[in-house]
């Protein structure tokens, strides 16, 4: 019998740092139904980029992939075009070693024929001031005149650590109370105690500016050991309150993956 090329079967795979906390799932499982929702024909693959994270869920019985082994199955398994969607905040150093697999799996030979990835939540300007908009529309109900709210991002070595002023800065242009710090990168919840100083503050909310509110919102943001954010800002007299929510829990937030997302199927469709 003469050849036939093979039909194309496209599917989605949706990459997380991950979480070792079981608490985070709701709020995967709220990414997974809004994408299901926009694509409902495609099927929906999970890979977390953390390996330590992986081994903790293993040794607990519960095995994620890694993106490499998530992609080499979905090969066997015929997908011809995969999308993945990077839900990290920036493009930092876990996405681009997202992007150096995807690479790695574009054209393998008996894999998939075309992998491409989807962008971070921040990569473009507009996606800044989208997002901004959409936390500041978002600001929690209790607020009240006088109070602050306080974002924890994560922060990184890389330089897309700049994406993180460059949120603090557009923020302020609409609203003066709203501060954004991170734990491992600039600005440092130290610029934000300054800044609170100068001013009469009722309460300091705290609310993670993070996919999910896993490790580092409920301890080093919310936690009730010495350092954590909320034991610093109580020690210097501040009243505080701290949001357990993923930004990822907020419907108008996924949608900006989601609009990653279709960039690259309708990339993968004009192949
Ligand atoms: C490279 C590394 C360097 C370093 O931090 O030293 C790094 C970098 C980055 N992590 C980011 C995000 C998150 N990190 C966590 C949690 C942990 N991160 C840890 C390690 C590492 N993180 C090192 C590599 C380890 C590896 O390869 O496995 C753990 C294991 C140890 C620890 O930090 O103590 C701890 C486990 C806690 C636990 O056991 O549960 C969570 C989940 C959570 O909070 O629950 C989120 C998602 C938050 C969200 O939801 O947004 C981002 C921003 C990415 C983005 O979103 O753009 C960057 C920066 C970047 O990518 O540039
Ligand atoms: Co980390």
């Amino acid at each position: 019998a003469a050849h036939t090329k093979k039909a194309n079967k496209t599917g989605i795979l949706l990459v997380s740092f991950g979480s070792s906390y079981p608490e985070t799932r709701a709020t995967f499982q709220h990414i997974e139904a809004e994408v299901k929702a926009t694509f409902p024909d495609l099927e929906i693959h999970w890979a977390f980029t953390s390996k330590i994270i992986r081994n903790k869920l293993r040794s607990r019985g519960e095995t994620i992939d890694s993106p490499a082994e998530a992609l080499s199955k979905m090969g066997e398994e015929g997908f011809t075009n995969v999308a993945v969607q990077s839900l990290h905040v920036i493009p930092g150093e876990e996405y681009e070693n997202l992007k150096t697999t995807v690479e790695a799996f574009s054209g393998m030979p008996k894999g998939i024929d075309q992998v491409q990835l989807g962008k971070p939540l921040l990569y473009h300007q507009n996606d800044i001031e989208n997002l901004g908009d959409v936390l500041l529309q978002n600001l929690p109900e209790g607020m009240v005149e006088g109070d602050v709210v306080v974002f924890m991002g994560h922060g990184t070595h890389h330089p897309a650590n700049v994406y993180y002023p460059g949120m603090q800065y557009y923020l302020w242009q609409k609203h003066p109370n709203v501060f954004l710090a991170t734990v491992e990168g600039y600005p440092e919840l130290n610029q934000v105690i300054e800044k609170l100083e100068t001013r009469k503050v009722n309460k300091v909310w705290l609310l993670p500016f993070m996919t999910i509110a896993g490790d580092h919102a409920r301890n080093d943001m919310a936690g009730e050991e010495e350092e954590s954010w909320k034991s610093v800002l109580e020690a210097r007299g501040y009243k505080t309150e701290a949001v357990l929510s993923g930004m990822a829990d907020q419907d108008d937030v996924v949608q900006i993956w989601i609009e990653h997302l279709k960039e690259v199927l309708i990339e993968l469709k004009s192949k």
